[in-house]
Protein backbone atom coordinates (compact mmCIF):
# COMPACT_ATOMS: atom_id res chain seq x y z
CA UNK A 1 0.00 0.00 0.00
CA UNK A 2 1.35 3.56 -0.87
CA UNK A 3 2.01 5.56 2.27
CA UNK A 4 3.05 8.83 2.66
CA UNK A 5 6.75 9.11 3.72
CA UNK A 6 6.36 11.64 6.14
CA UNK A 7 3.99 9.50 7.79
CA UNK A 8 6.48 6.73 8.67
CA UNK A 9 7.66 5.73 11.62
CA UNK A 10 9.36 2.23 12.96
CA UNK A 11 7.27 -0.25 13.58
CA UNK A 12 6.73 -4.03 13.41
CA UNK A 13 6.46 -4.96 9.79
CA UNK A 14 2.26 -6.18 9.57
CA UNK A 15 1.84 -9.54 8.87
CA UNK A 16 0.91 -11.32 5.75
CA UNK A 17 -2.90 -11.20 7.15
CA UNK A 18 -2.73 -7.46 7.76
CA UNK A 19 -1.07 -6.94 4.60
CA UNK A 20 -3.73 -8.18 2.48
CA UNK A 21 -6.35 -6.58 4.87
CA UNK A 22 -4.67 -3.00 4.55
CA UNK A 23 -4.65 -3.52 0.57
CA UNK A 24 -8.05 -4.69 0.89
CA UNK A 25 -9.00 -1.76 2.55
CA UNK A 26 -7.37 0.87 0.37
CA UNK A 27 -10.35 1.32 -2.27
CA UNK A 28 -12.85 1.67 0.74
CA UNK A 29 -14.59 4.72 0.75
CA UNK A 30 -14.60 5.60 4.09
CA UNK A 31 -11.25 6.53 5.90
CA UNK A 32 -10.07 3.03 7.93
CA UNK A 33 -7.04 2.22 9.71
CA UNK A 34 -5.66 -1.06 11.03
CA UNK A 35 -4.62 -1.10 14.28
CA UNK A 36 -2.11 -3.56 16.15
CA UNK A 37 -3.73 -4.96 19.95
CA UNK A 38 -1.05 -2.34 21.01
CA UNK A 39 -3.05 1.08 19.78
CA UNK A 40 -0.52 1.28 16.71
CA UNK A 41 -1.77 2.55 13.74
CA UNK A 42 -0.05 -0.12 11.54
CA UNK A 43 -1.50 1.17 8.18
CA UNK A 44 -4.33 3.60 6.92
CA UNK A 45 -6.50 4.12 3.72
CA UNK A 46 -6.66 6.50 1.41
CA UNK A 47 -9.69 7.84 2.23
CA UNK A 48 -8.26 8.54 6.13
CA UNK A 49 -5.48 9.84 4.43
CA UNK A 50 -7.13 13.01 2.93
CA UNK A 51 -9.66 13.37 5.26
CA UNK A 52 -7.26 13.03 8.49
CA UNK A 53 -4.00 12.80 7.65
CA UNK A 54 -3.30 16.28 6.26
CA UNK A 55 -1.80 17.86 9.98
CA UNK A 56 2.06 16.68 8.50
CA UNK A 57 2.27 15.04 11.65
CA UNK A 58 3.15 11.08 11.16
CA UNK A 59 0.54 8.58 12.44
CA UNK A 60 1.54 5.41 11.07
CA UNK A 61 3.52 3.68 14.20
CA UNK A 62 1.89 5.83 16.59
CA UNK A 63 -0.74 5.11 19.25
CA UNK A 64 -4.56 5.77 18.52
CA UNK A 65 -5.12 7.98 21.49
CA UNK A 66 -1.92 10.52 20.72
CA UNK A 67 -2.74 10.71 17.12
CA UNK A 68 -6.78 11.56 17.25
CA UNK A 69 -7.14 12.95 21.52
CA UNK A 70 -3.26 14.27 22.02
CA UNK A 71 -3.33 11.78 24.85
CA UNK A 72 -1.01 10.20 26.75
CA UNK A 73 -2.86 7.01 27.92
CA UNK A 74 -5.49 4.98 26.06
CA UNK A 75 -9.37 6.57 25.96
CA UNK A 76 -10.47 4.68 29.32
CA UNK A 77 -7.38 5.48 31.59
CA UNK A 78 -8.04 9.67 30.80
CA UNK A 79 -11.40 8.68 31.33
CA UNK A 80 -13.42 7.73 28.29
CA UNK A 81 -14.90 5.46 26.46
CA UNK A 82 -12.47 3.01 24.58
CA UNK A 83 -13.50 1.33 21.71
CA UNK A 84 -10.76 -0.69 21.72
CA UNK A 85 -11.19 -2.27 25.19
CA UNK A 86 -14.58 -2.77 24.53
CA UNK A 87 -14.13 -5.08 21.65
CA UNK A 88 -11.53 -7.22 22.82
CA UNK A 89 -14.21 -8.16 25.64
CA UNK A 90 -17.00 -8.18 24.01
CA UNK A 91 -14.75 -10.12 21.22
CA UNK A 92 -16.78 -8.52 17.97
CA UNK A 93 -17.32 -4.69 17.40
CA UNK A 94 -17.95 -1.85 18.92
CA UNK A 95 -19.10 1.88 17.98
CA UNK A 96 -18.58 5.49 19.75
CA UNK A 97 -18.89 8.98 19.23
CA UNK A 98 -15.49 10.69 19.99
CA UNK A 99 -14.30 14.23 19.70
CA UNK A 100 -11.21 13.83 17.28
CA UNK A 101 -8.50 16.35 16.68
CA UNK A 102 -8.40 16.93 12.65
CA UNK A 103 -6.58 18.71 10.50
CA UNK A 104 -9.91 21.08 10.61
CA UNK A 105 -9.88 21.09 14.23
CA UNK A 106 -11.63 19.62 16.58
CA UNK A 107 -14.74 17.47 15.11
CA UNK A 108 -17.86 14.59 16.17
CA UNK A 109 -16.46 11.63 14.79
CA UNK A 110 -18.16 7.98 14.70
CA UNK A 111 -15.50 5.09 15.72
CA UNK A 112 -16.68 2.07 14.54
CA UNK A 113 -13.83 -0.78 15.66
CA UNK A 114 -13.62 -4.41 14.46
CA UNK A 115 -11.19 -7.21 16.08
CA UNK A 116 -9.93 -9.39 13.24
CA UNK A 117 -8.98 -12.96 14.37
CA UNK A 118 -6.40 -15.34 13.76
CA UNK A 119 -6.74 -19.10 13.10
CA UNK A 120 -6.68 -19.26 16.60
CA UNK A 121 -8.90 -16.89 17.96
CA UNK A 122 -6.41 -14.44 18.81
CA UNK A 123 -6.77 -10.86 17.92
CA UNK A 124 -4.21 -10.13 15.65
CA UNK A 125 -5.33 -6.51 14.51
CA UNK A 126 -8.64 -4.41 14.85
CA UNK A 127 -9.86 -2.39 11.60
CA UNK A 128 -11.25 1.43 12.87
CA UNK A 129 -13.68 2.75 10.44
CA UNK A 130 -14.08 6.25 10.73
CA UNK A 131 -17.08 8.68 9.56
CA UNK A 132 -17.47 12.31 10.45
CA UNK A 133 -20.41 13.41 12.10
CA UNK A 134 -21.81 16.24 10.09
CA UNK A 135 -25.15 17.21 12.24
CA UNK A 136 -23.28 18.68 14.76
CA UNK A 137 -20.02 20.92 15.23
CA UNK A 138 -17.36 20.47 18.45
CA UNK A 139 -16.18 24.02 17.25
CA UNK A 140 -17.91 27.60 16.31
CA UNK A 141 -19.85 27.43 14.09
CA UNK A 142 -21.96 29.92 12.39
CA UNK A 143 -25.16 27.53 12.03
CA UNK A 144 -26.93 23.97 13.85
CA UNK A 145 -26.24 22.32 16.55
CA UNK A 146 -22.74 23.13 18.40
CA UNK A 147 -21.78 21.10 21.87
CA UNK A 148 -19.22 18.94 22.67
CA UNK A 149 -19.91 18.45 26.40
CA UNK A 150 -20.37 14.50 27.65
CA UNK A 151 -24.10 15.48 28.33
CA UNK A 152 -23.97 16.61 24.93
CA UNK A 153 -22.02 14.18 23.18
CA UNK A 154 -24.55 11.51 24.25
CA UNK A 155 -27.80 12.97 23.57
CA UNK A 156 -25.68 13.38 19.83
CA UNK A 157 -25.01 9.90 19.63
CA UNK A 158 -28.08 8.63 20.20
CA UNK A 159 -29.11 10.73 17.45
CA UNK A 160 -26.62 9.43 15.18
CA UNK A 161 -27.64 5.82 15.73
CA UNK A 162 -31.69 6.21 15.43
CA UNK A 163 -31.08 9.32 12.52
CA UNK A 164 -30.89 6.14 9.92
CA UNK A 165 -33.45 3.85 10.81
CA UNK A 166 -37.64 4.92 10.84
CA UNK A 167 -37.99 4.77 14.46
CA UNK A 168 -40.35 7.32 15.93
CA UNK A 169 -37.91 10.02 18.08
CA UNK A 170 -39.27 11.54 21.27
CA UNK A 171 -37.24 14.54 22.45
CA UNK A 172 -37.51 15.40 26.17
CA UNK A 173 -36.41 19.08 27.44
CA UNK A 174 -36.68 21.88 28.84
CA UNK A 175 -37.44 24.98 26.73
CA UNK A 176 -34.49 26.46 24.92
CA UNK A 177 -32.75 23.20 25.01
CA UNK A 178 -32.84 22.61 21.25
CA UNK A 179 -35.39 20.00 20.71
CA UNK A 180 -36.49 21.96 17.10
CA UNK A 181 -32.74 22.02 16.17
CA UNK A 182 -32.22 18.31 17.42
CA UNK A 183 -35.35 17.01 15.40
CA UNK A 184 -33.81 18.99 11.98
CA UNK A 185 -30.82 17.04 12.81
CA UNK A 186 -32.60 13.63 13.09
CA UNK A 187 -34.22 14.60 9.58
CA UNK A 188 -31.33 15.69 7.81
CA UNK A 189 -29.13 12.90 9.15
CA UNK A 190 -31.57 10.22 7.77
CA UNK A 191 -32.81 8.86 4.33
CA UNK A 192 -35.93 11.00 3.95
CA UNK A 193 -33.28 14.22 4.37
CA UNK A 194 -34.42 15.04 0.32
CA UNK A 195 -37.64 14.99 1.60
CA UNK A 196 -40.02 17.53 3.76
CA UNK A 197 -39.67 18.54 7.41
CA UNK A 198 -43.31 19.69 8.64
CA UNK A 199 -43.02 21.21 11.74
CA UNK A 200 -46.46 20.87 13.71
CA UNK A 201 -46.83 23.09 16.87
CA UNK A 202 -49.70 20.94 18.86
CA UNK A 203 -50.14 23.75 21.45
CA UNK A 204 -52.44 26.34 21.06
CA UNK A 205 -54.63 24.31 18.45
CA UNK A 206 -58.11 23.07 19.39
CA UNK A 207 -59.34 19.82 18.58
CA UNK A 208 -60.74 20.83 15.46
CA UNK A 209 -58.22 22.82 14.17
CA UNK A 210 -55.54 20.23 15.10
CA UNK A 211 -57.54 17.63 13.18
CA UNK A 212 -57.98 19.93 9.71
CA UNK A 213 -54.42 21.05 10.18
CA UNK A 214 -52.91 17.85 10.46
CA UNK A 215 -55.26 15.67 8.46
CA UNK A 216 -56.57 18.38 5.79
CA UNK A 217 -59.95 18.78 4.68
CA UNK A 218 -63.27 18.14 1.79
CA UNK A 219 -64.92 21.29 -0.06
CA UNK A 220 -68.04 21.72 2.24
CA UNK A 221 -66.59 19.76 5.40
CA UNK A 222 -67.41 23.01 7.72
CA UNK A 223 -68.92 26.64 7.40
CA UNK A 224 -65.39 27.92 5.25
CA UNK A 225 -64.34 25.00 3.77
CA UNK A 226 -64.87 26.41 0.44
CA UNK A 227 -62.09 24.43 -1.27
CA UNK A 228 -60.36 21.27 -0.97
CA UNK A 229 -57.45 21.66 1.73
CA UNK A 230 -54.36 19.27 2.17
CA UNK A 231 -53.24 18.59 5.47
CA UNK A 232 -49.63 18.39 6.85
CA UNK A 233 -49.90 14.43 7.23
CA UNK A 234 -50.17 15.07 2.61
CA UNK A 235 -47.55 17.69 2.71
CA UNK A 236 -45.08 15.60 4.51
CA UNK A 237 -45.03 12.45 2.04
CA UNK A 238 -41.70 10.76 1.98
CA UNK A 239 -40.32 13.20 4.33
CA UNK A 240 -40.84 13.96 8.54
CA UNK A 241 -43.26 15.28 10.68
CA UNK A 242 -41.98 17.08 14.09
CA UNK A 243 -44.85 17.11 16.71
CA UNK A 244 -43.77 19.61 18.87
CA UNK A 245 -45.10 19.55 22.55
CA UNK A 246 -47.20 16.60 21.57
CA UNK A 247 -47.97 16.70 25.22
CA UNK A 248 -50.50 19.15 24.30
CA UNK A 249 -52.36 16.90 21.85
CA UNK A 250 -56.39 17.25 22.97
CA UNK A 251 -56.97 13.66 24.29
CA UNK A 252 -60.04 12.98 21.49
CA UNK A 253 -57.28 13.95 19.05
CA UNK A 254 -54.53 11.37 20.20
CA UNK A 255 -56.59 8.08 19.16
CA UNK A 256 -56.90 9.50 15.71
CA UNK A 257 -53.33 10.38 16.27
CA UNK A 258 -52.40 6.82 17.24
CA UNK A 259 -54.28 5.39 14.35
CA UNK A 260 -52.78 7.69 11.83
CA UNK A 261 -49.16 6.27 13.34
CA UNK A 262 -50.09 2.75 13.93
CA UNK A 263 -51.88 1.94 10.66
CA UNK A 264 -50.47 4.80 8.45
CA UNK A 265 -53.74 5.62 7.24
CA UNK A 266 -56.29 8.59 7.52
CA UNK A 267 -58.92 10.69 6.49
CA UNK A 268 -60.00 14.06 5.45
CA UNK A 269 -62.83 15.84 7.72
CA UNK A 270 -65.49 15.69 6.04
CA UNK A 271 -63.75 12.87 3.43
CA UNK A 272 -64.61 9.06 3.24
CA UNK A 273 -61.75 7.92 1.04
CA UNK A 274 -59.10 6.27 3.24
CA UNK A 275 -55.52 8.15 2.11
CA UNK A 276 -51.83 6.70 3.10
CA UNK A 277 -48.97 8.39 5.02
CA UNK A 278 -45.72 8.24 4.73
CA UNK A 279 -43.39 10.06 6.98
CA UNK A 280 -40.95 9.47 9.84
CA UNK A 281 -43.05 10.70 13.55
CA UNK A 282 -40.10 13.17 15.55
CA UNK A 283 -42.30 14.33 18.10
CA UNK A 284 -40.78 16.57 21.74
CA UNK A 285 -42.52 17.86 24.56
CA UNK A 286 -41.05 19.79 27.76
CA UNK A 287 -44.15 17.46 30.00
CA UNK A 288 -43.38 14.84 32.22
CA UNK A 289 -45.03 12.49 29.54
CA UNK A 290 -45.04 9.42 31.69
CA UNK A 291 -46.68 11.06 34.70
CA UNK A 292 -49.21 12.52 32.70
CA UNK A 293 -50.19 8.99 31.63
CA UNK A 294 -50.38 7.91 34.73
CA UNK A 295 -53.20 10.66 35.67
CA UNK A 296 -54.86 10.00 32.65
CA UNK A 297 -53.97 12.58 30.92
CA UNK A 298 -51.78 11.19 27.93
CA UNK A 299 -52.67 7.85 26.67
CA UNK A 300 -50.85 5.25 26.92
CA UNK A 301 -50.84 2.92 23.69
CA UNK A 302 -49.73 6.79 22.29
CA UNK A 303 -47.19 7.12 24.78
CA UNK A 304 -45.80 3.75 23.90
CA UNK A 305 -45.69 4.11 20.24
CA UNK A 306 -43.98 7.61 20.43
CA UNK A 307 -41.42 6.64 22.87
CA UNK A 308 -39.60 4.16 20.73
CA UNK A 309 -36.70 5.98 21.62
CA UNK A 310 -36.53 8.85 23.65
CA UNK A 311 -33.70 11.31 23.75
CA UNK A 312 -33.52 13.47 26.79
CA UNK A 313 -31.32 17.24 25.65
CA UNK A 314 -30.01 18.26 28.47
CA UNK A 315 -30.52 21.53 30.02
CA UNK A 316 -27.63 24.54 29.82
CA UNK A 317 -27.23 23.79 33.17
CA UNK A 318 -25.51 20.30 33.05
CA UNK A 319 -23.82 20.99 29.92
CA UNK A 320 -21.55 24.64 31.08
CA UNK A 321 -18.51 23.26 29.49
CA UNK A 322 -20.31 24.18 25.79
CA UNK A 323 -21.05 27.67 26.97
CA UNK A 324 -18.07 29.47 25.51
CA UNK A 325 -18.55 27.36 22.27
CA UNK A 326 -22.43 28.43 21.69
CA UNK A 327 -21.23 32.04 23.02
CA UNK A 328 -18.46 32.26 20.73
CA UNK A 329 -20.88 30.78 17.69
CA UNK A 330 -24.03 33.02 18.59
CA UNK A 331 -21.21 36.02 18.48
CA UNK A 332 -20.06 34.57 14.75
CA UNK A 333 -23.41 34.22 13.27
CA UNK A 334 -23.78 35.98 9.96
CA UNK A 335 -26.87 38.04 11.42
CA UNK A 336 -23.94 40.08 13.92
CA UNK A 337 -23.76 42.89 12.32
CA UNK A 338 -20.60 43.56 13.28
CA UNK A 339 -17.40 41.01 14.72
CA UNK A 340 -18.01 41.33 18.99
CA UNK A 341 -15.86 38.88 21.50
CA UNK A 342 -16.66 38.54 25.01
CA UNK A 343 -14.09 39.39 27.48
CA UNK A 344 -13.03 35.81 30.32
CA UNK A 345 -14.91 37.70 33.55
CA UNK A 346 -18.33 38.08 31.48
CA UNK A 347 -17.53 34.74 30.25
CA UNK A 348 -16.84 32.80 33.47
CA UNK A 349 -20.23 34.76 34.83
CA UNK A 350 -22.09 33.36 31.78
CA UNK A 351 -20.97 29.93 33.13
CA UNK A 352 -22.31 30.47 36.94
CA UNK A 353 -25.82 31.11 35.78
CA UNK A 354 -28.66 29.07 36.12
CA UNK A 355 -30.33 29.36 32.82
CA UNK A 356 -33.75 28.68 33.20
CA UNK A 357 -34.33 29.40 29.50
CA UNK A 358 -31.61 27.31 28.46
CA UNK A 359 -29.82 28.06 25.38
CA UNK A 360 -31.86 30.52 23.63
CA UNK A 361 -31.87 32.69 26.92
CA UNK A 362 -28.24 32.75 26.21
CA UNK A 363 -28.80 33.78 22.88
CA UNK A 364 -30.77 36.25 24.05
CA UNK A 365 -28.49 37.67 26.63
CA UNK A 366 -25.55 37.82 24.24
CA UNK A 367 -27.57 39.85 21.36
CA UNK A 368 -28.76 42.25 23.77
CA UNK A 369 -25.16 42.50 25.08
CA UNK A 370 -23.14 43.25 21.81
CA UNK A 371 -25.72 46.16 21.05
CA UNK A 372 -23.70 47.92 24.32
CA UNK A 373 -20.30 46.31 23.50
CA UNK A 374 -19.18 49.91 21.58
CA UNK A 375 -15.62 48.91 21.61
CA UNK A 376 -16.60 45.51 19.99
CA UNK A 377 -15.96 43.56 23.41
CA UNK A 378 -18.95 42.15 25.88
CA UNK A 379 -17.67 42.82 29.53
CA UNK A 380 -19.76 41.99 32.64
CA UNK A 381 -20.98 45.58 32.84
CA UNK A 382 -23.19 45.01 29.39
CA UNK A 383 -24.60 41.85 31.17
CA UNK A 384 -27.93 42.04 32.49
CA UNK A 385 -27.65 41.69 35.85
CA UNK A 386 -27.60 37.55 37.51
CA UNK A 387 -31.00 36.74 38.72
CA UNK A 388 -31.17 35.14 42.14
CA UNK A 389 -31.13 31.30 41.99
CA UNK A 390 -34.94 30.78 41.52
CA UNK A 391 -36.29 27.56 43.18
CA UNK A 392 -37.25 24.68 41.47
CA UNK A 393 -40.74 25.60 41.50
CA UNK A 394 -39.88 28.78 39.86
CA UNK A 395 -37.25 27.14 36.93
CA UNK A 396 -40.40 24.99 35.93
CA UNK A 397 -42.02 27.78 34.79
CA UNK A 398 -40.34 31.29 34.21
CA UNK A 399 -42.64 33.85 36.26
CA UNK A 400 -44.15 35.97 33.98
CA UNK A 401 -44.12 39.96 35.06
CA UNK A 402 -46.86 41.23 36.05
CA UNK A 403 -46.59 44.57 33.87
CA UNK A 404 -44.39 44.73 30.69
CA UNK A 405 -44.95 47.18 27.67
CA UNK A 406 -43.83 45.80 24.77
CA UNK A 407 -45.27 43.09 22.15
CA UNK A 408 -45.67 39.98 22.93
CA UNK A 409 -42.14 39.21 20.87
CA UNK A 410 -40.23 41.54 23.29
CA UNK A 411 -41.62 40.37 26.23
CA UNK A 412 -40.76 36.66 24.73
CA UNK A 413 -37.14 37.60 24.38
CA UNK A 414 -36.63 39.43 27.43
CA UNK A 415 -37.84 36.40 29.15
CA UNK A 416 -35.55 33.97 27.67
CA UNK A 417 -38.21 32.13 26.08
CA UNK A 418 -40.02 31.26 22.73
CA UNK A 419 -42.94 32.94 21.49
CA UNK A 420 -44.78 29.67 21.96
CA UNK A 421 -43.55 29.05 25.13
CA UNK A 422 -44.74 32.57 25.91
CA UNK A 423 -48.32 31.71 24.77
CA UNK A 424 -48.38 28.27 26.14
CA UNK A 425 -47.88 30.28 29.90
CA UNK A 426 -50.16 33.15 29.93
CA UNK A 427 -52.97 30.53 28.26
CA UNK A 428 -52.36 28.15 31.68
CA UNK A 429 -52.33 31.59 33.85
CA UNK A 430 -55.55 32.65 31.62
CA UNK A 431 -54.02 35.92 30.30
CA UNK A 432 -54.06 34.47 26.35
N1 LIG B 1 -26.81 22.80 20.53
C1 LIG B 1 -27.12 24.00 20.04
N2 LIG B 1 -26.23 24.69 19.35
C2 LIG B 1 -26.51 25.90 18.84
N3 LIG B 1 -27.68 26.52 18.99
C3 LIG B 1 -28.61 25.87 19.66
C4 LIG B 1 -28.40 24.58 20.22
N4 LIG B 1 -29.54 24.18 20.82
C5 LIG B 1 -30.41 25.19 20.68
N5 LIG B 1 -29.87 26.21 19.99
C6 LIG B 1 -30.52 27.50 19.66
O1 LIG B 1 -31.31 27.85 20.80
C7 LIG B 1 -32.57 28.34 20.39
C8 LIG B 1 -33.67 27.44 20.95
O2 LIG B 1 -33.61 26.18 20.30
P1 LIG B 1 -34.95 25.37 19.92
O3 LIG B 1 -36.01 26.27 19.38
O4 LIG B 1 -34.53 24.23 19.05
O5 LIG B 1 -35.36 24.86 21.38
P2 LIG B 1 -36.67 24.10 21.85
O6 LIG B 1 -36.23 23.15 22.89
O7 LIG B 1 -37.40 23.57 20.65
O8 LIG B 1 -37.52 25.29 22.54
P3 LIG B 1 -39.12 25.39 22.82
O9 LIG B 1 -39.50 24.15 23.58
O10 LIG B 1 -39.22 26.63 23.65
O11 LIG B 1 -39.79 25.51 21.48
C9 LIG B 1 -32.56 28.40 18.88
O12 LIG B 1 -32.13 29.68 18.50
C10 LIG B 1 -31.51 27.38 18.50
O13 LIG B 1 -30.91 27.70 17.28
Amino acid sequence: MPTDPTNKASTAAPSAQVQSLVSFLEHEAQPMIVLDPDYNILAANSAYRRQFGGTGKPFIGQKCYRVSHHYDLPCDQAGEHCPMKKAQELRGPDRVLHIHHTPRGPEHVDVELRPIFDEHGAITAYVERLSTVRSASAQPSGDGLVGRSPAFNQALAALQRVAPSMLPVLLLGESGTGKELFARAVHASSARAGGPLVVVDCSGLSETLFESELFGHEKGAFTGAAVRKPGLVDTAQDGTIFLDEIGDVPLAMQVKLLRLIETGTYRRVGGVETLHANFRLVAATHKPLAEMVARGEFRQDLYYRINAFPIRLPPLRERAGDIALLANSFLARPSAMRTVSIDAEALAQLQRRAWPGNIRELRNVLERASLFADDGVIRVAHLPPAPAQPGPAAQAGTSLPAHFDGTRSELAAHLGISERTLYRRLKRQGLA
